[in-house]
């Protein structure tokens, strides 16, 4: 049996939302309890299947778990268990999501070995990871990679500092190598380091349990490796992912939204990229206001030419708001090229829009222009299947502004990153029902 959303869309939505704790960041964060075997108390954790995988994965490799509330848990990794690392279940587990992945640094830094299956994660185009183990090979790791049955292997007895020029600003990259090097012995520089809110918690937290790290927030980390780690607390932040898609939910619907603590200095060019669309929102306090809004219309560029949204690696804009901003875009009034630069995969969602009767252009797996519909003719309902984690909120959204029926299915992609999605679109006066089918 599978589940699936009823949305019965075109009603003007109203009311408060609070974002989630960021997943990006919970993966992180997550991942870094296996530095210390003193006790981790976490706060904020989304209630999402990617984060629930990644904490039962810990629980069976031996982590202490409690549930202290909703989202709060402490972790004490003092006693764990590498055959369950090396079995047939952890290789199932660990592809089933992307952040595992970043459980290899801190295995390698802490225990000297780390072993991992290929991840898994959303399928938007190629995923590599030659930037996790180049930096690993780089402090002293030796790396093999069994291609039978797509299983890395890592092994160190002692990981050494030294500069590091990562090949690509990744994320889960960064975070993976700065886990690794915060334990090992002497000075560690990584450059071109991705520099994500996510990575500036995470590097937070390290320096909390007694890491070194400078350069927190820039794309020069310097890390001083020390001999151990002790426990913290730490409490994630909104998921600015999230408040993105609130943004775009409360535009597309004609609504009038607050969003409630969004954390705004964090938001870096967000909210800037959805005014560029003409959306109306205002800072009040840490809450973002939108009114409700008729029309909404696209700026050109100062010499007049088409606007483009495209993302780059942060503070430029995250790749992960791009499907919002182009679901958001067909109701505009005016054009936009969605350039989508990271993923070669992630458009090809626009189908379904297209169905729906959007006006957009895929000119190439990167490239979309989208034709705005000024809200003079409504999306049309339809059947859909969610691709992916934020096509699916996007598809989600075109289908609560649409007028009649849709059904969206694979809603286990949408599950994955976003806490009882239907429950608070409800309390916001959306009709959505999670059916089985
Ligand atoms: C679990 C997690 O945190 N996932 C996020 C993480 O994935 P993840 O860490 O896997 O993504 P990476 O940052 O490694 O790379 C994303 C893509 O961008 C390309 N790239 C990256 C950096 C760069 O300077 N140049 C470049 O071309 C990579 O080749 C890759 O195709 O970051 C992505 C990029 O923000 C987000 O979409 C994912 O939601
Ligand atoms: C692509 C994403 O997730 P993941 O890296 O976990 O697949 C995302 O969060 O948008």
């Amino acid at each position: 049996m599978s589940e699936a959303f009823q949305i019965r869309g075109g009603k003007q939505l109203h009311g408060e939302i609070k974002p989630q704790g960021a997943k990006n960041e919970a993966l992180q964060i997550l991942c870094a309890v296996l530095l210390t075997g003193e006790e981790v108390r976490i706060k904020n954790i989304p209630d999402i299947h990617d984060v629930n995988r990644l904490i039962e994965i810990l629980g069976d490799f031996g982590v202490k778990i409690t549930e202290n509330a909703h989202g709060d848990y402490t972790f004490k990794a003092d006693n764990v268990n590498f055959d369950y690392i090396k079995s047939k279940e952890f290789k199932k587990d660990g592809a089933r999501l992307r952040g595992s992945i970043m459980l290899l640094g801190p295995m390698l830094a802490r225990f000297g070995e780390a072993y991992m299956p290929t991840p898994g994660g959303d399928k938007i185009g190629r995923r590599r990871l030659d930037t996790h183990f180049q930096g690993f090979i780089e402090l002293g790791a030796e790396f093999h990679y069994d291609e039978e049955e797509y299983f890395y292997s890592l092994k160190a007895n002692e990981l050494t500092g030294k500069f590091i020029l990562l090949e690509e600003a990744s994320v889960t990259g960064t975070a993976n190598v700065v886990m690794a090097a915060v334990l090992a012995k002497g000075k560690t520089r990584i450059y071109n380091a991705a520099c994500e809110p996510y990575l500036q918690q995470l590097c937070k937290m390290l320096n909390r349990m007694g890491a070194n790290i400078s350069g927190i927030g820039s794309n020069l980390l310097t890390i001083e490796g020390v001999s151990h780690l002790h426990g913290t607390e730490h409490t994630m932040l909104p998921d600015m992912v999230e408040i993105g898609s609130w943004i775009g939910l409360a535009a597309m619907t004609k609504s009038e939204m607050t969003i409630k603590n969004v954390n705004w200095n964090q938001l870096g060019v967000i909210p800037n990229t959805f005014r560029k669309l003409g959306i109306q929102l205002e800072q009040s306090g840490d809450d973002i206001y939108i009114p409700a809004q008729e029309h909404y219309k696209i700026q050109k560029f100062i010499d007049g030419s088409i606007l483009t949204v495209s993302d780059a690696p942060w503070p430029g804009f995250t790749p992960d708001l791009l499907s919002i901003v182009l679901v958001v875009a067909t109701q505009a009034k005016g054009t936009v090229l969605i350039h989508q630069k990271m993923f070669e995969s992630r458009l090809f969602f626009v189908d379904k829009l297209i169905d729906m009767g959007a006006q957009i252009i895929l000119c190439d797996p990167h490239r979309a222009t989208v034709v705005g519909l000024n809200h003079e003719y409504p999306l049309r309902g339809t059947n859909m299947t969610s691709p992916d984690i934020r096509a699916g909120n996007a598809l989600l959204i075109a289908a609560l502004s649409a007028e009649g029926k849709s059904i969206i299915h694979n809603i286990e992609q949408i599950d994955r990153g976003y806490e009882n999605i239907d429950g608070r679109l409800k309390a916001l006066g959306a009709d959505i029902e999670r059916i089985q089918l």
